[in-house]
């Protein structure tokens, strides 16, 4: 068995797209309309899903906003250099919602950014041992 993807629900798909691969760099891997369900799929990730955990946007046709509610934590991603990550997002208008350093009470090194639909994103610097 292997992880294949998480699934996000996303308000507005071309924003949540345009993030995703414009400001954290995934390639938009495919896309597919379900108009019995109303609804369209796209996954995005840094490779091919036949090697690669990948993300999976579900856009329900007409719904704009949801209760991420309290459980939702945060999907990680590895960046050689959390600060310098950090500072290029802010400068393409993504929102940092955490700053570089180390992380609670441990010496991993992470910044946290959120997605336009208010998921966290956690950016982990790498070449650390986790810790
Ligand atoms: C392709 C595979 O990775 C899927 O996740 S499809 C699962 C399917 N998704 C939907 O129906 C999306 C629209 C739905 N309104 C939603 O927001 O989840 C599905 O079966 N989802 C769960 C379910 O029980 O319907
Ligand atoms: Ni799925």
């Amino acid at each position: 068995m292997r992880l294949l993807h998480t699934m996000l629900r996303t308000g507005d798909l071309q924003r949540a797209i345009d993030f995703y691969t414009q400001v954290l760099g995934m390639r938009l891997l495919r896309q597919k309309d379900y108009p019995e369900g109303e609804f369209t799929l796209a996954f995005l990730g840094y490779g091919d899903e036949s090697e690669h955990t990948v993300l999976e946007l579900t856009y329900n046709w007409g719904v704009e906003h949801y209760d991420l509610g309290n459980g939702y934590g945060h999907i990680a991603i590895e960046v050689e250099d959390a600060q310098a990550a950090t500072a290029r997002i802010r400068a393409q208008g993504g929102k940092i919602l955490r700053e570089a350093g180390p992380m609670n009470a441990g010496t991993t090194i992470i910044a946290f950014v959120e997605d336009p639909d208010g998921y966290p994103i956690e950016l982990i610097q790498a070449g650390q041992a986790i810790g």
